[in-house]
């Protein structure tokens, strides 16, 4: 049975299966350990960002993690705290997994191998890994709320990460750039956005159960950036998918660092 669901209806909190969308989306081929094209894509950007040196500090925040830690890999070399956090508790318990190393957790390995192999091999994979569960903590966040930890409250973070989620999260483009504004109210002046999202995507499936999507163009999240106070440094593009279309209509995905006045 298909279920068609928007956050609205806390659709992440019912039908959103963390394992299925791990499997689904960031499994690889046992044989070859491959990760795919996208995901090379943008962890090869998040490893330019953060050996640049110019993004580092005490905190950085992911909002709307998901399931995952992948987004971090690179940057727990540069930030003393890392907060994970998600509207959906589901996904942070799949995290909590990962973290104790739970042997039922999903497997990271070919991930952190990649990144340590960009890196040229500044930390080694055991070393990463072990950063990652000394410097993580979690907590629920929406996006959706003004201040997006209520009950929660962070000193301004250096960095917030924002990957795969305001798509998912916001219905309407008005949605979209208050999101955003929520978003950066969580970053120190003078700190760092990083958004990465899909371009013209109306739906993906976990399993059985359809998400919809919100369609966005390339100019209304420059300017829902612009208007949030924040000023573009960098922006690129994918567009080479290997994702079958009838698991997700993406079309472009674009990945963004930005500053806060
Ligand atoms: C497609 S998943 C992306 C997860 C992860 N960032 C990734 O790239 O794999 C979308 C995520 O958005 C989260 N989400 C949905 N509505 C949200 C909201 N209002 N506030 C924060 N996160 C939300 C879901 O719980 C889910 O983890």
């Amino acid at each position: 049975m298909e279920v068609l669901s928007t956050s609205e209806d806390h659709a992440y909190d019912k039908d959103f299966d963390s394992r299925k969308y791990l499997d689904m989306f960031y499994g690889v081929d046992p044989q070859t350990q491959e990760i795919d094209k996208e995901s090379v894509f943008l962890l090869k950007f998040l490893k330019n960002v953060f050996s640049s040196g110019h993004v580092q500090g005490d905190s950085l925040v992911e909002i709307g993690a998901g399931p995952s830690i992948h987004h971090i890999l690179s940057a727990c070399e540069n930030f003393k705290k890392i907060y994970l956090t998600d509207y959906f508790e589901g996904n942070l318990q799949e995290i909590e997994k990962w973290l104790k190393g739970d042997r039922e957790a999903f497997d990271w390995t070919p991930y952190l191998k990649f990144v340590c192999y960009i890196e040229n091999h500044r930390s080694s994979e055991e070393e990463k890994a072990e950063k990652i569960r000394s410097k993580v903590s979690l907590m629920k966040c929406d996006v959706t709320k003004a201040n997006p930890l209520q009950p929660n409250s962070l000193p301004h973070a250096d960095c917030v990460i924002i990957a795969g989620c305001l798509i998912c999260a916001c219905k309407k483009t008005e949605d979209f750039k208050t999101a955003i504004k929520n978003i950066v109210s969580l970053i120190r002046p003078g700190g760092h956005l990083i958004i990465s999202d899909y371009l013209g995507a109306t739906y993906y499936m976990v399993g059985e159960a359809k998400f919809q999507l919100l369609s966005l163009d390339e100019n209304i999240v420059r300017e829902a950036v612009a208007e949030s106070e924040c000023e573009i440094e960098e922006f690129t593009m994918f567009t080479d998918f290997t994702i079958p279309e009838k698991v997700f209509d993406c079309k472009n995905v674009f990945c963004l660092l930005a500053r806060k006045h």
